[in-house]
């Protein structure tokens, strides 16, 4: 096939909630915007794919093709080489969970291969791999963006960049990161009072798609953490995992040795009482409960957890899968700049995604 520059390999791994909403904003986006000519060329979940030796896939039908096709996903280097193969310069837009595809940025960008994810593994785990993403992108020229890791579509990423570059002071950053947990206290216990049984709460945010793929990992507190270190490092602290400050996790004790997420979900219900306490414990000093996070860069420290708010705070008065997030900073003041808006969902994250797509393709094509 002849070498073209205006054309983009496009290679979309996971079709799953986002994955889905993102081929939809994809083919707008491909239909509205002739040039470069934006072309589907690998579509992956964990146990199919479909790819082809011209590199073209209908963008519209990709799914039923998926769905139908007998291929098993290329390993991730044999990916790497077929992009890298490709007649064009070629983008990866991870929408897993995966921590094994976050680990083969290093090896896509240093191929060329531009990357754009709401993926939160690659940000928040080892600082090495951190290290290693930013170092094979400035080498080899690649892209890599990740607006949705942190907020979903909001802009929550470029815009700790955009104050980081200014040469703004983050002093600190603080707020409500998750949409599942934002959900679930807002409707397990609202401040009209009353509120859903906790359990069935967290059946609910599943299936709205706010969830991770398995529900415990916002449970147990570890996707606010994500969230907080992917933040933390960007706002200069070298934070080395989302383990290595305090997380408190809503797993009832009984439950953290259960074997799959939907055996936790079946015996969830056993344990609400559990969060029945919590919730009256606030209810006695007229408060409500939320699950909130907070980055404090001068004593670099970072914790994650629930704590009570008067009923009156912008935190208790958060609606559906709303994020809330303030950033302290010098300019700024007393202040803070704040960002609200829905923080989970498979439309607002493929939002995040897609525009994220489009900041590369504007660099790159
Ligand atoms: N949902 C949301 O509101 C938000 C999600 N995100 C992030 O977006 C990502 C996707 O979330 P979501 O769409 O909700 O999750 P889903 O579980 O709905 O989809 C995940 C998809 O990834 C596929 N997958 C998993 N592992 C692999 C692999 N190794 N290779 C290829 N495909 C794989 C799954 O395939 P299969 O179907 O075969 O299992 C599935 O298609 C996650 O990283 C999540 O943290 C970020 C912000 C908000
Ligand atoms: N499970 C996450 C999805 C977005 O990051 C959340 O609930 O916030
Ligand atoms: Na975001």
């Amino acid at each position: 096939m002849a070498t073209t520059t205006n054309q983009i390999f496009i290679a979309v791994i996971g079709a799953g909630g986002v994955g889905k909403c993102f081929l939809s904003q994809l083919a707008t986006l491909a239909a509205r915007r002739p040039t470069p000519k934006l072309s589907l060329c690998y579509i992956s979940s964990s146990k199919k794919a479909v790819f082809n030796a011209d590199y073209s896939i209908g963008i519209e039908n990709a799914l039923q093709e998926l769905a139908s096709s007998s291929k098993q996903p290329l390993s991730l280097p044999q990916l790497a080489d077929h992009l890298a193969a490709a007649p064009s310069k070629a983008i990866v837009v991870d929408n897993t969970s995966s921590q094994d595809v976050a680990d083969a940025y290093p090896l896509f960008l240093s191929r060329g291969i531009s990357i754009v994810t709401p993926n939160k593994k690659a940000f928040s785990g080892s600082y090495k791999l951190w290290q290693d993403i930013f170092t094979a992108a400035a080498t080899a020229g690649s892209k890599v963006y990740h607006e949705s890791s942190v907020g979903a579509g909001l802009p929550v990423i470029s815009t700790l960049k955009d104050l980081v570059d200014t040469g703004d002071e983050v002093t600190k950053i603080e707020g409500v990161f998750s949409g599942t947990m934002s959900f679930l206290f807002n409707s397990f216990a609202p401040v009209e009072g009353s509120g859903g049984q906790w359990s069935a709460e967290v059946k609910k945010a599943k299936e709205l798609g706010y969830t991770e793929p398995d529900p415990r990992d916002d449970l147990n507190g570890l996707d606010v953490a994500r969230k907080l270190t992917i933040l933390a490092r960007l706002a200069g602290l070298p934070v080395e995992s989302p383990t290595s400050f305090p997380v408190q996790s809503l797993i009832p004790k009984e439950l953290e040795t259960v074997s799959s997420g939907d055996e936790f979900l079946e015996k969830l219900p056993g344990f609400d009482s559990q969060m029945e306490e919590t919730k009256a414990a606030a209810e006695k000093q007229g408060k409500v409960v939320r699950f909130v996070g907070s980055i404090d860069v001068a004593s670099r420290s970072v914790k994650v957890g629930l704590e009570m708010f008067d009923k009156s705070h912008p935190i208790a008065a958060l609606k559906g899968s709303d994020n809330i997030i303030s950033f302290y900073t010098k300019r700024y003041g007393s202040n803070p700049l704040i960002i609200q808006g829905a923080g989970a969902g498979g439309d607002v994250t493929a939002m995040g995604v897609t525009s994220d797509l489009i900041k590369v393709l504007s660099q790159i094509a």
